[in-house]
């Protein structure tokens, strides 16, 4: 695993960032190229049919987006806010609070500049004009691929070998949409993806929800009983916990980065002593036998993925939409209260409320005369609602959220996944 920091502050991309990656091969797969980057970081992959030319021509097109957009309030005009575009929902004046999750500057004090809306706004079309291409982390196989291939149909799925590589892979133009999953019916949230959401300047601007249909696999002709160990991402093992003591494997369990992966490791190093969990479609890629199938320990298992885009989407009211927000809130007695029910009066329904650990102010104390006194740890809140930016009661709670929040920030509006339940079945 390499460790990765984050990039050097900016919304925009800059020619820092565009000019000095370097593409290095993957050590443990020859079809991902790593990049180093400028900032020193081994970023990661990018493959399938992708050349330096490919790579080139991307930094291309984005050094002349950057000088073309590039105007001496640059800085100060950092980061997009909502959606880009000025519309009254700018009027909310969010406000800084520096160094967020990574020595970033996450919102800016002053409204965005008026963009005028064009076509493309509405369905950005890659700009290289073939498929659209997707970054997933894992490798083919991955349950990650297969939202890629839920939500844009034909595009051409990038493998990255972490989630931080596949948010860069966008930043950096290799990709035109990154796919992450950030909760599962079971396990719950991917906290990581929801610390990288704010670390990085992308937009949610779409959500799939994959019914997840876990299998064990192994090399043909070994037996349940010949297993010492199972190996599959942690999401995976713990989707599958009490299946796999119901199965009589009461054997070591290991992490590893993706279930896809486990099933190529296995292969690849012929282990006769050890099962992945994975898709059925990891089986027929790597040559493995299903020796149980759908062993996840609920029919219902399903993973919640986002589409983060470098460009947010206009939002629309004529189909459901859901809006995601992150916000830190001020000093104060009963702050949180104040926020929900700013939505609440408002008749909007959450889905879902998350907290993270405020890394740059991780903790508060209650009396700060008073040194050794007790402390209040500080949260960052993510919250996802059902209504679009585009509703005026969504606009105006945002504006009340305001008043009582230190930061805010929208990630996204977003079409709601509302695809008819079905559950899971081998894919
Ligand atoms: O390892 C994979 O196949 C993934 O796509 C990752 C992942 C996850 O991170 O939750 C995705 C869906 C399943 O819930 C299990 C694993």
């Amino acid at each position: 695993m390499h460790t990765l920091s984050p990039p050097p502050s900016s919304n925009t991309l800059n020619f820092n960032h565009i000019t000095r990656p370097r593409l290095i091969p993957n050590r443990f797969n020859p079809t991902r190229i790593s990049i180093k980057c400028a900032y020193g970081l081994e970023q990661g992959s990018y493959g399938f049919g992708s050349s330096r030319a490919d790579f080139q021509s991307s930094c291309a097109i984005l050094s002349s987006k950057v000088a073309s957009q590039e105007k001496p309030s640059a800085a100060a005009d950092n980061v997009a806010a909502i959606n880009g575009h000025k519309t009254n929902i700018t009027d909310l004046q969010l406000v800084p609070i520096g160094n967020i999750g990574g020595g970033e500057i996450e919102a800016v004090s002053k409204p965005l500049l008026s963009k005028p809306l064009t076509i493309s706004d509405l369905a950005p079309a890659p700009m290289h004009g073939s498929s659209l291409r997707v970054a997933y982390q894992g490798v083919p196989g991955a349950y990650s691929e297969a939202a890629a291939g839920k939500a844009y149909p034909n595009c051409e799925a990038i493998p990255c070998d972490q989630f931080e590589v596949a948010f860069q892979a966008v930043e950096l133009w290799i990709a035109d949409r990154a796919v992450l999953p950030v909760e599962n019916s079971l396990g719950g949230s991917i906290h990581r993806n929801y610390d990288l959401l704010l670390r990085h300047r992308l937009h949610i601007v779409g959500e799939v929800q994959l019914p997840v249909h876990h299998c064990l696999l192994a090399l043909p002709g070994i037996r349940k009983e010949y297993l010492t160990r199972v190996i599959s991402h942690p999401q995976a093992l713990s989707q599958c916990e009490h299946t796999l003591t119901k199965l009589g494997l009461n054997v070591a369990r290991e992490a590893v980065d993706d279930t896809a992966g486990a099933a190529e490791f296995i292969a690849t190093n012929n282990l006769r002593d050890t099962a992945a969990i994975a898709s059925a479609r990891a089986a027929e890629l790597y040559g493995l036998n299903i020796l149980a199938d759908g062993i996840q320990d609920d029919p219902s298992n399903v993973t919640r993925f986002v589409m983060l885009a470098r460009e947010p989407i206009i939002p629309r009211t004529d189909r459901p939409f859901k809006t995601s927000i992150v916000f830190a809130h001020d000093k104060g007695t009963s702050v949180l209260f104040k926020v929900l029910s700013a939505f609440a009066f408002r008749n909007i329904s959450l889905t879902k409320i998350e907290s993270r650990p405020h890394r740059n102010r991780p903790i508060r104390l209650v009396d700060d005369a008073n040194v050794g006194t007790a402390k209040h740890f500080e949260y960052l809140f993510y919250v996802d609602f059902e209504a679009s930016m585009a509703e005026v009661r969504a606009q105006n709670a945002l504006a009340e959220v305001q008043e009582f929040t230190s930061f805010l920030r929208v990630l996204g509006s977003y079409p709601m996944d509302m695809t008819p339940w079905t559950p899971s079945r081998g894919d």
